[in-house]
């Protein structure tokens, strides 16, 4: 399956705003009561705000022309008490839409992060951390500003509009219309621009993940960088990505902004109408000075709010943008679904068996052509083979990193697919070429993912461990249990990380254990010592190493030489070591 989220594959999927929107507002139903609680105050405020003109133009021409003090003051508190009511109405709806902001913003950022851990290894093959961290943390930003600045601005305005175009329209039907025309100019205009500006905005956040990516890649590798005083070369890169990110800023601010002057020259346009038909009408003797004072007052409450959603518009536009990117991620599902349990009667006593296995990665040719294997409980294989060949790959289907493309693997006689995560991570040990260990101690570090001794005080622990034969091991860290554990390592060797890594795995105590060149960083002394530790697991326990240098296979029960879509018994080392040299040769 193809999870490259730039690809253009997934842009066929865009939602339109609608569409988009609705779904936005499913992930929020739990605040319904906020949300309606908000709008009911948006309405009441929008409602005071309209009664404004209608009082105004009564005051003028039954109090000030009449020369009523009396009602003009009643009238004047009238519309302060009126003011106030907005005012506390407009208050309670912010602070609420506040709130409410932050917790979708936490709600979406959890739904993002709980749903990239649940997908595979192809996911993070396809995708850069810098743009899935600048998704997490700057799209789900741009969704809460829009929730907690704009969406009811927004409607209040929409209310607003709508109350003040029943206004025109009742007041003086044919006036109302005239008034009412820029407005359609207007939302043609809205119509056949957002499209675009949407476009715009998602281009230029998809600039700010490919300067996020830049940014963590060179942090990332700033070793490698100042080994080979590459500063320049990542410098040029992250210029390339910042020009970029600020060609794509500017094109999307300039399209944000262009509602605004359009949505002004309107409302002017409709304002000098009122004024225009109006004074001809007062001539007339159709209107009265006070009626035109209220078409005036219910122009700007149309017109006004216009021109705040130009702004709102733009706001909406980046946020559905956002959003797009967001659901990007939340519409993906794992490829590696678990399938339900069908025993299969085993050909074999095998723990591990490939049933006519092909594999190839997304878009790059077949790695895995047809390959028949059986690993048996207690044996130790040997993967040799050239660089490049396809051992590391033939050992992640064998833990379910990957899913053949065609065939299956089987796992102690059963479809390795209908195993839970839990189940086959329990029973597969993988330490990995480039282990990673986490930040804090040497004992979370072992103890990760291994819920068996996840509450053991450091003194059952070391029991464990001697019983495990790994005493000698964590004698090589000073501060044994208790010694700290960095930023992904930093401070500890390479072959310290990998002892950290081993004594993770046979703690595990699993029925496989893989060991993909995870001693390759280690002095000969040590690695004895693991060997050792290997030769004391259970004799169940079935080991598949995978090792360049020859004295770790040695002891191999069986050598299988990997290389051109085959993985091949390769009989004793003498002809494993012909076959790496003929296929190095090749390659
Ligand atoms: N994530 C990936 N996406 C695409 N191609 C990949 C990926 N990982 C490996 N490959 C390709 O698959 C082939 C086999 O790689 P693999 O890592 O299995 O080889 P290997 O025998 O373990 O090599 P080495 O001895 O260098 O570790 C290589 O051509 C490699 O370029």
């Amino acid at each position: 399956m193809n999870y490259n989220l730039n690809n253009n594959i997934n842009k066929g999927q865009r939602a339109s705003n609608y569409t988009a929107f609705k779904n936005l507002l499913q992930l929020i139903t739990h605040e319904k009561k906020n949300l309606l609680l908000a709008f009911g105050a948006i309405l009441l405020n929008a409602l005071l705000n309209l009664m404004g003109p209608l009082l105004v133009s009564y005051a003028v021409d039954h109090f000030i022309v009449k020369k009523n003090y009396h009602g003009l003051i009643l009238c004047t508190s009238v519309l302060i008490g009126m003011y106030l009511i907005a005012l506390f109405t407009s208050y309670f709806q912010t602070k609420l839409m506040g709130r409410v902001g932050q917790r979708t913003l936490f709600t979406l950022r959890n739904a993002i992060f709980f749903k990239i851990q649940q997908l595979p290894v192809a996911f993070f093959n396809q995708n850069k951390a810098g743009d899935l961290i600048s998704r997490v943390n700057n799209d789900t930003d741009k969704l809460n500003q829009f929730f907690s600045q704009a969406l009811m601005q927004f409607i209040g305005s929409l209310a607003g509009m709508i109350g003040a175009g029943i206004f025109l329209i009742s007041l003086n039907f044919k006036m109302g219309l005239v008034t009412l025309f820029p407005a359609l100019i207007i939302l043609i205009f809205t119509r056949i621009l957002s499209p675009w500006v949407k476009r715009k905005n998602a281009i230029n956040l998809k600039t700010v993940g490919a300067l996020s990516a830049e940014i963590q890649e060179s942090l990332g590798n700033f070793k490698a960088i100042v080994a080979f005083n590459r500063r320049d070369y990542f410098r040029k890169r992250f210029s390339e990505a910042n020009n970029n990110n600020y060609q794509t800023a500017t094109s999307a601010g300039i399209a944000n902004n262009i509602y605004l002057p359009f949505y002004s020259m309107c409302s002017s346009i409709a304002q000098l109408l009122v004024l225009v038909i109006g004074v001809y009408l007062i001539t007339q003797g159709e209107f009265t000075i006070g009626l035109v004072l209220a078409y005036l007052g219910y122009a700007n409450y149309f017109y006004s709010p216009l021109r705040q959603l130009a702004t709102l518009w733009a706001n909406f536009q980046v946020a559905m943008a956002g959003w797009d990117r967001i659901s990007e991620i939340l519409n993906l599902e794992s490829d590696l679904e678990i399938i339900p349990k069908k025993e299969v009667t085993p050909a074999s006593t095998a723990l591990v068996e490939f049933r006519n296995v092909h594999f190839g990665y997304p878009e790059g040719k077949e790695i895995l052509h047809n390959i028949n294997l059986n690993l048996e409980p207690g044996k130790t294989y040997a993967l040799v083979g050239p660089t490049g060949g396809g051992k590391t790959t033939t050992a992640s289907l064998i833990a379910r990193l990957y899913d053949p493309t065609q065939g299956v693997v089987l796992l102690s006689g059963r479809d390795i697919r209908s195993y839970s995560n839990e189940e086959r991570t329990n029973k597969i040990g993988f330490i990995l070429q480039e282990p990673f260990l986490f930040t804090g101690t040497i004992k979370e570090n072992i103890l990760y993912g291994n819920i068996a001794y996840q509450n053991a005080s450091n003194e059952e622990l070391l029991n464990v461990i001697k019983a495990s034969n790994l005493e000698k091991l964590l004698a090589i860290f000073e501060q044994g249990l208790d010694t700290k554990v960095v930023g992904g390592g930093e401070g500890i060797s390479l072959g310290q990380k990998q002892i950290i890594a081993f004594m993770r795995a046979v703690l595990r105590k699993p029925d496989l254990l893989i060991l993909d060149e995870a001693t390759a960083n280690i002095d000969t002394v040590t690695e004895q010592l693991l060997e050792e530790i290997l030769q004391k697991l259970p004799t169940t326990t079935t080991k598949v190493i995978i090792a360049h240098r020859l004295n770790t296979i040695e002891n191999a029960d069986e050598i299988y030489f990997v290389n051109s879509g085959e993985v091949v018994k390769a009989g004793s080392l003498q002809n494993a070591m012909e076959k790496i040299m003929e296929g190095s040769r090749e390659s």
